[in-house]
């Protein structure tokens, strides 16, 4: 235990707790079959839908969905495109490193909130190539053009990111109009931010740890973007949410073939705070390795965010000042590759 690089210890009270989690309650589980198959009179049974899918963005922040229409075979092929990946020497993941100017690519040592994560990464942008602001500055009006790099030994990852990445929009879309049609706005009111989006999928790798009750595979945090669709490892789990009524860490147990989604903090601005974006983590194993595909599903880089205009009135005023979601995204880059000794950009900084 020695050995343990301190960059990776969590303070005392952000370690998990030793396995009394609480498993008896999960989060909501929406089955979806009836957006595929409503015959027109039964679209009552859509507006049930729509109610369970708001009242689980209110109460939890976070949902699984299963009858998703998402390919099984698409997910098994992902899944094991990312073992085949993970599983390959250091230097050659190393060969597609993300750095300072791509953020697409293999990466070993993320921080979360200035604590390293026990984990390893493949990023890959949706959209390729995707257009960002060069720098964070906020006078800055110079873009750049970002690329994928794909590891040479393993075209099939490529192939498969790709297959996934078609898979998530759709289903990425689907819930968006819900989510729309949710807070009684029109069912496609928020599909114009995405014509240039900045979505991404994630690889993520959780190698067995040595010290599980010191370490987070992702410490406490909350997901910028709109929403995240996740593929959580079917047999290993670890992802924690923090359950909004008492705080509490509640572990999401594996649903064999379902979706977790989880409301970022762009509902919750786009919301007023209606729907929050509630706080998770990643708790690792002694033994086992854990594998999870995250698609994050985010908007232009010139979106403005900011309350909607028709959920905001005078008893209900608008609860944030307009960001700029590309430098959004370029200030808080700066803080995945450095321990800095200040809180990372959040969106509680364009409070009112
Ligand atoms: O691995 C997981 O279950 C969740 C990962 C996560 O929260 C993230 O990558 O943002
Ligand atoms: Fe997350």
């Amino acid at each position: 235990m020695g050995e343990i690089n301190p960059e990776f210890i969590q303070a005392l009270e952000h370690r998990p707790k030793p396995d009394t989690t609480i498993e008896a309650e999960n989060i909501p589980l929406i089955d979806l079959s009836s957006l595929h198959d409503i015959p027109p009179e039964k679209t009552d049974s859509l507006e049930n839908l729509i109610a369970e899918i708001g009242n689980a963005c209110q109460n939890w922040g976070f949902f699984q969905v299963i009858n998703h229409g998402v390919p099984s075979n698409c997910r098994k092929k992902i899944e094991s495109a990312s073992r085949k990946f993970f599983a390959l020497p250091k230097q050659d993941k190393r060969k597609i490193s993300r750095n300072e100017i791509n953020p697409y690519g293999y990466y070993d040592t993320e921080h979360t909130k200035n604590v390293r994560d026990w984990k390893e990464v493949f990023d890959c942008t949706v959209q390729n190539p995707t257009i960002i602001p060069a720098s964070h500055e906020p006078d800055d009006t110079e873009l750049k053009e970002l690329n994928n790099q794909w590891p040479e030994n393993i075209p099939e990852l490529r192939e498969a990111c790709e297959e996934h990445a078609a898979e998530m929009e759709k289903l990425a879309f689907k819930l968006l109009e819900l989510i729309a049609l949710s807070l009684g706005l029109k069912k496609d009111r928020l599909n114009g931010f995405f014509k240039d989006q900045t979505s991404r999928i994630r690889l993520n790798y959780y190698p067995p740890c040595p010290v599980p009750h010191l370490t987070l595979g992702v410490g406490r945090h909350k997901d910028a973007g709109v929403l995240t669709i996740l593929a959580q490892d079917d047999e290993v789990g670890g992802l924690q949410v923090k359950r909004k009524t008492d705080g509490e860490w509640i572990l999401v147990k594996p649903t064999p073939d379902a979706y977790i989604i989880n409301v970022g903090d762009i509902i919750q601005v786009w919301s007023n705070e209606k729907y929050e974006s509630v706080e998770h983590r990643v708790k690792v194993n002694s033994e086992k390795e854990r594998f999870s595909i995250p698609f994050f599903f985010n908007p232009a880089f010139y979106t403005m965010v900011e309350p909607l205009e028709e959920l905001v009135n005078e008893q209900n005023p608008s609860k944030y000042k307009p960001y700029s979601w590309g430098k959004f995204l370029s200030t808080r880059k700066l803080s995945n590759y450095k321990k800095l000794d200040v809180e990372n950009i959040q969106i509680h900084h364009f409070k009112n």
